[in-house]
């Protein structure tokens, strides 16, 4: 029956493992996530029901389970499903029943995605889109809160368009106009001190390929009319030429802003607005779409231990209670951080709640200052916090907005606002 359930996956584009006895699923289900698992109850070593609560007493989470049972089986099989299990089937079964109920539970992936964006109904709506993107040449807006994977979606875009294609990214947050000048389109010899030899811009760097321009909405105002001129054009100047460059690029551009009101506001040009938003893709937050928190979770451990050649430790219950109700402010960045952090700690095997949120809780010293507004007491809060972060990192600028979960432009930004400057506490 193994044989002919695994001849059958790989006609139907399942990529499946088909292991012979309990013990040897019992590892491998330590080692890998799977989407779904079928189990006969009755195995060479020992029983289905063994397997599951084995499983269970370990506390993982376990992927979805059907059982495979006899006739004589059948109360086995109604006890599992009490205890979480998620369907059984009796034998002799019909494959195609099993394989629709195997479509139930794993959503089929060219439908709506494969998930790798996220398992979330807008993730998958959103991945369901891109290759539908890839094959026009519309300019593309993503939108969110930092943090929520905008260039991790431009990216997956790009491979839909080709992989062998660049894929250039640049943070128009970052830089001031005349160095975004030199970065956008490039420069010649000489064209300003320093220039000691010709350079090309992101735009010829991108060619044939996919620029994203990060924080789109942080361009100033005269380096968006150079932007627009160049995107109607197709065509550059590096900066000291004369020489019109023809470009091909995709554009992507992201940005946390609302463009339409930067618009109102006069700070975002309106043509350039219509330009590059022929396509919007609006991210949710994370805590909004709190489905894909687990799974992210779990994929970004495997990737991290991955990369140091371990397997991934699992989380406790009370870890993946408290991951799906933490906001997480910083969305997918704060909790690839927290987990990097976490995996650190653990004994290797698993994380608990205390090694998840070891951060320590924003000192609010003394008795509660109830004069003020709430605005005021939630910016000394986040304040004393960012202090106390930047303490722990000697104010190293990149060190602090990782371990806030933040990025660094972002951490820059809230000092700012904040009036946080080294030095200027009394202690
Ligand atoms: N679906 C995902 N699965 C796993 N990791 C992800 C996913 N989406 C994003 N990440 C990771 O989260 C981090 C932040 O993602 P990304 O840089 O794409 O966010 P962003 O919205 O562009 O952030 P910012 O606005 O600050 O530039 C990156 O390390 C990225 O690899």
């Amino acid at each position: 029956m193994g044989e002919s359930l695994a001849d059958r996956f790989d006609l139907e584009g399942f990529s499946h493992d088909w292991h012979r006895t309990g013990a040897a699923a019992l590892t491998a289900l330590r080692l890998r996530d799977y989407a779904l698992v079928i189990s006969d109850i009755r195995l060479p070593d020992m029983t289905g029901d063994v397997l599951f609560e084995q499983l269970l007493t370990e506390q993982r989470s376990l992927p979805p389970f059907i059982f495979i049972t006899g006739h004589g089986d059948i109360d086995t099989a109604v006890r599992l499903l009490k205890r979480g299990a998620q369907d059984y089937i009796t034998k002799p079964f019909d494959l195609d029943a099993l394989i629709d109920k195997i479509h139930g539970i794993v959503a089929p992936e060219d439908a709506s995605g494969t998930g790798s964006l996220g398992c979330s109904p807008v993730m998958r709506q959103i991945e369901a889109m891109l290759p539908r993107l890839a094959a026009s040449a519309a300019s593309v807006l993503i939108t969110g809160e930092s943090g929520v994977g905008k260039e991790r979606v431009a990216q997956a875009l790009h491979q839909l368009t080709g992989a062998d294609k660049p894929f250039i990214a640049v943070n128009c947050g970052a830089l001031t106009e005349s160095l975004l000048e030199a970065e956008l389109f490039g420069y010649e010899k000489g064209a300003f001190t320093g220039a000691v030899r010709t350079k090309k811009g992101v735009f010829e760097q991108a060619h044939g390929g996919t620029l994203l321009l990060d924080e789109i909405g942080d361009m100033p105002l005269s380096m968006q009319v150079k932007l627009l001129r160049a995107l109607q054009e197709r065509c550059i100047v590096r900066v000291g030429g004369e020489t019109p460059i023809p470009v091909d690029i995709r554009l992507v551009c992201a940005t946390h802003q609302v463009l339409q009101e930067a618009v109102i506001r006069g700070d975002f040009r309106e043509d350039l607005y219509y330009r590059i938003n022929v396509v919007e893709l609006r991210i949710p937050p994370l805590r909004e779409r709190s489905e894909d928190i687990l799974p992210i979770a779990q994929h970004l451990l495997a990737e991290i231990a991955d990369a140091s050649g371990k397997p991934p430790p699992g989380l406790t219950p009370a870890a993946e209670h408290a991951i799906k109700a933490y906001r997480w402010p910083g969305n997918i960045r704060e909790l690839k951080n927290t987990l990097e952090r976490a995996s650190l700690m653990s004994d290797g095997r698993s994380i608990s709640h205390d090694i998840l949120f070891d951060r320590p809780a924003p000192p609010l010293s003394g008795q509660l200052d109830m004069a003020g507004s709430l605005r005021d007491y939630l910016n000394e809060c986040e304040r004393d916090f960012i202090v106390h972060a930047l303490d722990g990192c000697q104010w190293q600028i990149q060190c602090c907005a990782d371990s806030l979960g933040i990025s660094r432009k972002n951490l820059w930004e809230k000092m700012r606002k904040l009036e946080i400057v080294k030095g200027s506490d009394a202690d």
